[in-house]
């Protein structure tokens, strides 16, 4: 007799036992299992290998009642479900006790369910969309330092910023960057979680901002700002509204896809969305809720036809990285972010994307990280001109001062001196920042101590940011939009201290903030020389205020403006 088939004797008559002795043996097992393994590793990371135990462990145990004799089939698979929910039960009910009671965040006050499970913070983000009001309430109920989740702390202090995001900090990026894979060789620079990995790439992204290649950059940025102008001025007469929001999407993807990719989407032209983005924004809802279980959401990336929605956007961004792979010229200074990304990689540089699955995933990046976060600012550029008409008409004043014959005398080195620009696009990256609810860390296993209270290590923790930006306690008249306070009445509001970071700070902050700022500082001074603006007729302005989605990227409700020509 075969040592398997006495293990199979063995299993069988312990599964023969009572019904009930089975189900209690399977609740213990359950209770075990999560202690003995699921407390001690990186569930995200290990999803797959769980997933495959689970399924051949369940069939195993099917199989194995089916091979007892005294057994009808459908017993068999009674006992197999039996089995199977005890086993589960036992790990949940473990899990739950564990949580609430035994966890080392367990001091930490806020909403049972966030306490128990992720599918708490799903529920509430899944709820209008609008996760980043769901924690202002949190903070309101539960003070400055929330459990958001079972192992999520959310820190409502100025002095949590330096600790979680600073360039000393050593808190890293956490599970929420899992959500693609945990294999850095499969990810993109944004959702690599390995330090050094992420460092090394970092170096080719900053050699396609810098101030050489910026240069490169302005004047085609320029000439889709002017077509965007052409495209208003079709709209100021005869007159009709034109919606921000759509629009301003328009011109940011056209700016990522010439100076992204050397590539012209099209947008400005056709006035309409281009197919492969169309794709991306029809599942941002659903990312931004799913995203709050990343596991999740990494299975169902890998189930066929779950992202058939992102084909067409994959298929654009691989077939523009072939396309440049065959006509590289080393000798050419490269002219895109993309083609920056690339010389790195064809020269086999210590900085390039680690494998060609990455090198396509930080192409995606540079339109997504690139174009929803410049479009959602400038729409909010335009709804606060709209809303506040004098500082509209401050603006112009400066812009008319520098260039007294308008538009012919227009360069940016002209507008770059104009700081009441940078004033106002502070000002609406505070109110509005385009990441409302910010970037996930995890502490170092030895915690971290903000002001009174200690967090302790491997707890994931974020700086909420639209609601530290907008807390009365660092800001005065918090909700009004002053640009000055980051001017002339900087030291009397004492802007100084007060927290700011909607391009995050430290190692893993925006590389693209120069870019941003640049295409913002031609699209703004272009429109206010050229156009008065005001709401259309029948907009408040209060849903575009108000409805703000948190997809991660901010996607924003239309705001239905009408333009009129200056003199
Ligand atoms: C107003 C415009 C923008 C805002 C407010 C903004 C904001 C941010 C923020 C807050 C992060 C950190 C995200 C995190 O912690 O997970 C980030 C990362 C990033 N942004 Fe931007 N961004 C803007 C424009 C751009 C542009 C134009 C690009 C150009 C492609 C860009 C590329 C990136 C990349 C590649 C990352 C990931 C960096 C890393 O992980 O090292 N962003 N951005």
């Amino acid at each position: 007799m075969s040592a398997s088939s006495i293990s199979l004797q063995g299993l069988q008559s312990v599964l023969k036992a009572d019904l009930i002795t089975s189900i209690i043996s399977a609740a213990g097992f359950g209770v075990l299992f999560h202690h003995s393994v699921l407390r001690n590793v990186e569930v995200d990371i290990y999803i797959y290998y769980f997933l495959a135990l689970f399924i051949s462990a369940t069939s195993g145990l099917g199989f194995t009642y089916l091979s007892i004799k005294s057994f009808t089939i459908v017993q068999a698979v009674a006992r197999t479900t039996s089995v199977v929910t005890a086993f589960y039960t036992g790990i949940i009910f473990s899990i739950g006790t564990y949580r609430l009671f035994f966890h080392r965040l367990r001091s930490f006050p806020g909403p049972l369910g966030a306490k128990l499970t992720r599918f708490y913070t799903v529920r509430k983000a899944f709820k209008n969309v609008q996760y980043y009001k769901e924690v202002a309430k949190m903070h309101e109920k539960y003070g400055d330092f929330i459990r958001t989740g079972p192992r999520e702390i959310c820190i409502v202090r100025k002095s949590a910023i330096p600790l979680i995001y600073g360039p000393q900090s050593e808190c890293l990026k956490s599970t929420w960057y899992s959500q693609v894979s945990s294999d850095c060789t499969q990810c993109s620079i944004h959702m690599t979680r390995d330090f050094d990995d992420h460092r090394r790439r970092r170096k080719a992204w900053d050699r396609g901002f810098a101030i050489k290649a910026l240069n490169t950059y302005e004047p085609r940025i320029k000439s889709k700002v002017e077509l965007f102008i052409k495209q208003l001025s079709s709209y100021a007469s005869p007159p009709k509204p034109f919606d921000a929001t759509t629009w301003s999407m328009f011109l940011s993807f056209d700016v990522m896809g010439e100076v992204g990719f050397g590539k012209d989407f099209g947008c400005l032209e056709s006035g309409t969305e281009h197919a492969a983005i169309k794709g991306v924004h029809d599942h941002m809802e659903v990312l931004g809720i799913l995203s709050n279980v990343p596991w999740l959401l990494n299975i169902l990336g890998c189930i066929p036809g779950a992202t058939a929605g992102y084909t067409g956007f994959f298929s654009w961004c691989a077939a523009e990285i072939k396309s440049k792979q065959k006509r590289w010229d080393p000798e050419q200074y490269p002219q895109d972010i993309v083609s920056w990304l690339l010389k790195a990689f064809a020269e086999k540089d210590v900085s390039a994307s680690p494998s060609e699955a990455s090198l396509h995933e930080d192409s995606r990046v540079v339109i997504i990280a690139g174009s929803e976060t410049t479009a959602t600012t400038f729409a909010s550029v335009i709804y606060f001109l709209c809303r506040y008409p004098d500082v509209l008409r401050k603006l112009q004043t400066y812009l008319d001062a520098a260039m007294p014959n308008g538009e012919r005398e227009w360069t940016y080195e002209k507008v770059k001196a104009i700081t009441y620009l940078d004033d106002i696009i502070n000002e609406t990256l505070r109110l509005k920042p385009a990441l409302l609810t910010g970037g996930y860390r995890v502490t170092p296993a030895k915690g971290i101590q903000v002001d009174e209270m200690y967090i302790p290590g491997n707890t994931n923790v974020f700086v909420p940011t639209q609601l530290i930006q907008t807390d009365g306690r660092y800001y005065r008249d918090r909700l009004e939009y002053i640009p000055e306070r980051y001017g002339e009445r900087k030291e009397e509001m004492q802007t100084e201290d007060a927290p700011y970071f909607p391009f995050s700070v430290g190692a893993y902050s925006c590389p693209g903030k120069n870019l941003a700022f640049m295409t913002l500082r031609i699209a703004l001074s272009r429109v206010a020389q050229q156009f008065n603006l005001a709401f259309a007729l029948g907009e408040t302005g209060n849903k575009f205020d108000e409805g703000a989605l948190d997809t991660f990227t901010t996607t924003l409700p239309p705001l239905m403006v009408q333009v009129t020509q200056r003199k």
